[in-house]
């Protein structure tokens, strides 16, 4: 069901098209049946097998064609469907409140938009299909009850009985998928753990051969759940296919022997059981595919909802944008974030902050290890949503639907920013500020602009951070902000960075906010804010290296 309500929003919209090309192939298939059986009756009337053989071929033909239409028809639908889905889902990552992004994490969110989309993808010709197969089933069994009623209610009673057998194993599949599920889940977190962590595993023996023993149990728990999954589906697949075989002897020994139908009806009538195999086998086989599909689309609709988001739809035109390029101050009154810590303990808030940042300053962000000035930074930056109190621009709240705007003022390079060679956030490219980026922080000699991208993005550690400061000025924001960006760097370039990169911003009237540990450079800062056990406070500055803390004014 979980699968039919993520379909439903798109490809299974608007059905009636495909019902109808559904019910064109089955009733083709159905005018093949009932050609052929009419021959049985013709056998020795060559005119007459003649125009059953023509009706035969035209039926092939004309099959083949509605056939080849309804699955072509559904399966871009639904594949056009699922690369919405995949594009949605990034949507509803980009939209949510960032906690609400990490608490899924990133490997869950790639698994549910990667292989598990995909295991709904793949599933779909077999879908396809097997909702053709149902209407051919439905259908030869009308024309069986045009041929003998009790020959249907033999089918019907032997398929009864089959469906209370095979129930069973239809939950116990259904709850082995969902275990599966988790196995392969379990697995994939210890391959991945090895795989990100290869050198320091080559380097320690014991790290690696626990490790892969680990992995080695998660491997052995997916093997077992997986044959498990194979002997149920063995029970299942026999059985359903004995109940077919038995509805077929039902027919041939049963309806004789109970009625009085004439040996012509039940050799017809068996063969119209006999022509509904290969559906009942289709839908049969399939169901493994169906089970895996429900999995990954229930996986999927808990992403959703866990993200609790919509995706942004484009803004109208004509609705009020919110400008604030233009202001004088930023800051926040009295705002508070706490961080939550898993089942209830180790939860940590920051807060409540007031601040104000003036427009062109450098502001330092300092502190112990654990004090809170990321999570300052990030409730400044509206990532973290205040939970009381509030953003401020020119003194004025922040409205909610102003978030985007205000998020708009900044460029940042976080201490674990990844660096990638396309330059989506750039706004212009050719007027030379580039490159002037690039001599600036000494990467000219390395990395060029091409088009819209870095040449490479293959350097070291200090050098990707450089790499990642030209791209966040590339955005040309009024504000940037930098979190431990000089870390990386050799003492010549942090020095460059304080003395000279600093202050050329500030010429150019950029506001800087920059965490950092670098006590020798607090002097380069127009405001130093010491952040202590999620409170925070105004170090005096410049020049002063703030050992007391004086309270925010
Ligand atoms: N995602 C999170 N979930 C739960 N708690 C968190 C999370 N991130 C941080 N914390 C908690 O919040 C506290 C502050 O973390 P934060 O990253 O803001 O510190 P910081 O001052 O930037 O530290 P550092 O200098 O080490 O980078 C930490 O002590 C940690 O316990």
């Amino acid at each position: 069901m979980d699968l039919w309500r993520l379909l439903r929003r798109d490809a299974l919209r608007n059905l009636q098209p495909l019902m109808l090309l559904a019910v064109l192939a089955a009733a083709l298939n159905l005018a093949l049946l009932t050609s052929l059986n009419d021959a049985l009756l013709l056998l020795d009337d060559p005119n007459g097998l003649q125009r059953l053989l023509i009706i035969f071929l035209l039926s092939s033909f004309l099959w083949r064609l509605a056939q080849g239409w309804m699955m072509n028809a559904a399966s871009k639908r639904l594949q056009a469907a699922l690369a919405v889905l995949r594009v949605d889902l990034l949507r509803r990552a980009l939209a949510a409140d960032l906690p609400d992004s990490m608490a899924v994490g990133t490997s869950r969110l790639s698994q549910v938009a990667g292989p598990e989309l995909q295991l709904l993808a793949q599933a779909v010709p077999t879908l396809v299909i097997s909702f053709q197969s149902v209407a051919a089933i439905l259908l030869c069994l009308l024309y069986l009850a045009t041929l003998s009623q009790a020959a249907v209610l033999i089918v019907l009673g032997f398929l009864a009985v089959g469906g209370i057998l095979i129930g069973r194993s239809v939950i116990r599949l259904e709850t082995l998928s969902e275990t599966i599920h988790e196995a392969e889940g379990a697995l994939s977190e210890r391959s991945d753990h090895i795989l990100r962590t290869l050198r320091e595993c080559k380097l320690n023996r014991r790290r690696s051969a626990n490790a892969l023993a680990d992995a080695t149990a998660c491997a052995e728990a997916l093997r077992r759940e997986r044959h498990k999954f194979g002997a149920e589906y063995s029970h299942y697949f026999t059985v359903s296919e004995l109940t077919y075989y038995m509805a077929l002897a039902g027919i041939i020994f049963l309806l004789p022997a109970i009625t009085t139908t004439d040996v012509a009806t039940v050799v017809l009538a068996g063969h119209a059981a006999a022509f509904i195999a290969y559906p009942v086998i289709t839908i049969v086989a399939s169901y493994p595919s169906y089970i895996a599909a429900e999995t990954a689309a229930r996986s999927f609709l808990a992403v959703e909802a866990d993200l609790g988001a919509t995706p942004q739809l484009p803004r109208r035109k004509g609705a009020p944008t919110v400008d604030y390029t233009g202001f004088a101050t930023l800051g926040m009154d009295g705002a508070t974030f706490r961080h939550a810590g898993r089942d209830g303990s180790g939860s940590f808030t920051v807060g409540p902050v007031d601040l104000t940042v003036e427009r062109g300053s450098t502001v330092f962000i300092t502190g112990h290890n654990g004090a809170g000035k990321s999570t300052l930074v990030h409730m400044l930056l509206g990532l973290y949503p205040a939970q009381r109190g509030s953003l401020l621009v020119d003194g004025a709240p922040v409205p909610a639907d102003a978030l985007a705007s205000y998020r708009d003022l900044f460029a940042v390079v976080f201490s674990d920013s990844d660096i990638t060679r396309q330059l989506y956030g750039a706004v212009s490219l050719d007027d030379g500020f580039a490159e002037e980026l690039l001599d600036r922080l000494e990467m000219s000699d390395k990395v060029a602009i091409d088009g819209r991208a870095f040449t490479t993005v293959e350097l070291s550690q200090g050098q990707r951070k450089r790499l990642a400061l030209v791209a966040a000025l590339l955005e040309r924001k009024p504000v940037l902000v930098l979190d431990e960006w000089a870390a990386d760097q050799s003492p010549y370039f942090r020095r460059k960075f304080y003395r000279e990169i600093l202050p050329w911003l500030k010429a150019r009237g950029i506001t800087v906010i920059a965490v950092t540990h670098d006590d020798a450079y607090f002097d380069a800062a127009d405001v130093q804010l010491q952040v202590e056990r999620g409170g925070l406070r105004r170090a005096d500055a410049p020049g002063v290296p703030a050992p007391d803390l004086i309270p925010a004014p």
